[in-house]
């Protein structure tokens, strides 16, 4: 009998059937000279905890998939759930072709060892391992072990790039990653016009088109001492096991609390979801409802099957075309169909190209994504002292000292600091696996910036709790946020979240939401910062013992102003409110005013683009400010048609001075307050999130 050749593809991050590479080029090709196709799965025991795998009294060869700051599992119960129905279905998917999945346990270059060693006297012998591409640092080292391995045993080592990027490396005209600007305008008008930059997509294998699996018998079992999963039950419950008690005060989930992210794993629900989004028209309102925090419409929520790679972007892209250009059916009734090119579809595109840039950001900076400095500093200057719960690495005159901030963490991750958006999105995250961009850039700043703790712990919470966890969306937008990234205002933007509060949960729907225990209380910057509740109030509600009156770990100051309409307008085009002002009259930028961070910056940079230099841009601010200063101010209650105005001070005393004074966190909104007594109470226009339609999502706020 003739012996075989056999090709493991190594999967990782592009668990899909469609779109992909590398089966695209076995069924197309027919010199590729491999007669049989292994597809492997490896849970890798660097980034997931295995021990739920051992057999009955063994014990795990690796260390426990821990982080390296904050010494969290570095991949959270909500992450593996979808990534074992990610797997799951990826293996059903291709035994529908005729092919099927082995699922390991352990590291790559060991599974792939083991199978080499015993398939060797078999009649398919391992012939070549091919994988595609990841550019992370821990990803890039095992491309390089199984590289070494490969030569050592004399077989065939192919690394293919992964197309699942909206433009593809081979066209966005960077001869190598060190040519990649520093500001992501540069970048996007680099790429411009998007619509027309990515390639089109590859079509899924035909079935009984892959070369065939060996035969069952001639695949080795898995490894001593772990066993294989035999059902996704069976995986996702030992992937679970040591999870649990996973942090020693969880939050309670309230019993309205409504999931904003609800779907399971897998290329199958992946397309459900993209159709979906087509079909119900929130692609076409992307732009004006992308800031939203409640419901599972606002935003496409996509990101958790393109970091598994279960989705390209282009692919995406090509079901915009459809919807614009009209020409597919299934979406003949969406907002938008065959109108062409919209504001939300070109939304879409904006941010797939901020997730293309991150990624190449890995690829330039390498390890620095990790690193406490960030990309910036690069001559080893960096001398900023960031606040550490680590006792040998702390400054000695660390104030508060690495026990406190370890309490002070503990507070952060089980949403009690009082800082009520952070704390609400913390919960939602904790519960589901996923908060919104907008809460995120909330919890981010609040830490890095308001705390000044390092941000790394955020980030690698970040790791544990997402569903959607991305090496480089995560690390890279940590490190903008924490002002050590790639956004040029650096230290010089701060979030202040009870103004975000303010704009972003209009009615308090999100933080009540998930903050039962302050769903009795009335008025709004009360529910932002309970701190601030009178004490009778605080009695009733039974909050005045609550840790978050107590202690609250930040007090923010808050003030609300009388405005004359003048400066409220000024406010309008200092966002870049698409009708007016010279800071970004420009139709080209209107896409960028007031949405999310990267749209932030965005409208930041594209000052520079209508020639106000800086000068004159914070000379403009400083007299805004002035003005509004200058107002009468007072705390307390909203009692109708008021603008409104904050400035913030530096809290408890360690806090110090507050770096976010001044620096773009002062703002106004229109609008009548209903009369005491009335929750929820802003109605009326919003001047920079227009019509932000809550009503329409399922699940959303009512
Ligand atoms: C501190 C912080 C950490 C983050 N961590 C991650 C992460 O681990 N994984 C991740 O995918 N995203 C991360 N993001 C980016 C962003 O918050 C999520 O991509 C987005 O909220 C996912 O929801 P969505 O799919 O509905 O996004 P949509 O608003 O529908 O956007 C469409 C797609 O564009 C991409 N995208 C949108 N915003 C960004 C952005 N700011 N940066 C990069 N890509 C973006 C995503 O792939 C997203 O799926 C992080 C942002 C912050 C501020």
């Amino acid at each position: 009998m003739s012996r075989g050749r056999l090709l493991v593809y190594l999967l990782r991050r592009d668990l899909r059937v469609s779109d992909n590479p590398v089966l695209h080029h076995l069924v197309t090709t027919s010199d590729h000279g491999f007669t049989h196709l292994l597809p492997v799965y490896v849970f890798p025991a660097n980034q997931v905890e295995v021990s739920g795998f051992l057999k009955d009294g063994e014990q795990s060869p690796y260390p426990p998939a821990r982080s390296q700051v904050g010494k969290f599992w570095r991949c959270g119960p909500h992450r593996a759930k979808f990534t074992a129905e990610t797997v799951w279905d990826m293996k059903k998917n291709l035994e529908d072709l005729g092919s099927g999945l082995l699922i390991r346990i352990g590291t790559a270059k060991d599974v792939v060892n083991h199978l080499v060693q015993e398939m060797k006297e078999t009649v398919t012998s391992v012939g070549g391992v091919w994988m595609t591409e990841e550019p992370s640092w821990e990803e890039a080292q095992e491309q390089e072990s199984i590289s070494l391995l490969c030569s050592e045993k004399e077989i065939e080592f192919k690394l293919w790039k992964d197309e699942k990027y909206f433009i593809d490396d081979r066209d966005n005209g960077l001869e190598s990653p060190e040519g990649l600007p520093d500001v992501f305008t540069t970048y996007r008008k680099s790429q411009e016009p998007l619509r027309e930059k990515p390639r089109k997509v590859l079509s899924k294998p035909g079935e009984s088109s892959l070369p065939a699996m060996p035969q069952n018998g001639f695949i080795p079992a898995q490894a001593h001492p772990f066993v294989s999963p035999s059902s996704l039950e069976d995986l996702q419950k030992r992937l679970a096991k040591p999870l649990q008690n996973m942090m020693c005060n969880p939050p309670h989930r309230p019993e309205n609390a409504t999931d904003g992210h609800p779907f399971s794993g897998g290329e199958t629900s992946a397309w459900e979801r993209l159709r979906h989004s087509a079909k119900s028209g929130a692609l076409t309102s992307y732009k004006e409802t992308r800031n939203g925090l409640v419901g599972t419409d606002y935003s496409t929520k996509l990101s958790g099957y393109l970091a598994l790679g279960c989705l390209t972007a282009r692919q995406i892209h090509e079901e915009l075309l459809k919807l614009e250009d009209g020409t597919d059916e299934q979406y003949k009734d969406a907002v938008g169909y065959g109108e062409g090119e919209n504001d939300g579809t070109k939304g879409i595109r904006f941010e797939l190209l901020w997730r293309d840039y991150m990624r190449l950001c890995t690829a330039k900076f390498g390890r620095k994504l990790f690193r406490l400095s960030g990309f910036r500093q690069q001559d080893g200057s960096y001398n900023k002292k960031w606040k550490t719960a680590t006792e040998k690495i702390a400054d000695p005159e660390q104030d508060p000292p690495p026990s406190q901030i370890s309490k002070i963490l503990e507070r952060f991750q089980n949403g009690t600091t009082g800082m009520g958006l952070v704390d609400a999105s913390q919960r939602e995250l904790y519960h589901t696996g996923y908060t919104s961009n907008r809460a995120r850039q909330n919890v981010a700043s609040f830490l890095s910036k308001h705390l000044q703790i390092d941000w790394r712990y955020g980030a690698e919470w970040y790791e544990m709790m997402l569903t959607d966890y991305d090496v480089s969306s995560n690390w890279a937008n940590w490190q903008y946020v924490a002002g050590v990234g790639n956004d040029p205002r650096g230290d010089a933007r701060t979030f202040n979240p009870i103004k975000q509060a303010f704009d972003y949960d209009i009615e308090g729907t999100f933080v009540r939401m998930w903050m039962a225990e302050l769903q009795g209380l009335d008025k709004l910057e009360n529910v932002f910062q309970v701190c601030t509740t009178e004490a009778a109030e605080l009695e009733s509600c039974g909050l005045s013992e609550n840790i978050m009156v107590t202690d609250p770990v930040k007090k923010i100051e808050f003030y609300v102003d009388r405005k004359p309409r003048a400066t409220r307008r000024v406010y309008n085009k200092r966002r870049g409110h698409p009708r007016g002002g010279r800071w970004l009259g420009n139709s080209k930028n209107q896409y960028h005013s007031g949405s999310g961070m990267s749209s932030e910056a965005a409208a930041n940079e594209s000052t520079s683009t209508l020639g106000v230099d800086a000068e004159t841009r914070d000379r403009d601010r400083k007299a805004r400010e002035a003005q509004q200063f200058h107002d009468t101010t007072w705390r307390g209650n909203y009692t109708g048609g008021l603008p409104m105005n904050m400035h913030v001070h530096g809290g408890r005393g360690w806090q110090g001075g507050d770096q976010s004074r001044g620096r773009g966190n002062v703002g106004h909104f229109s609008g009548s307050w209903r009369p005491h007594g009335q929750r929820g109470g802003f109605r009326g226009r919003y001047p920079f999130i227009p019509q932000m339609p809550y009503a329409q999502f399922p699940g959303g706020a009512q």
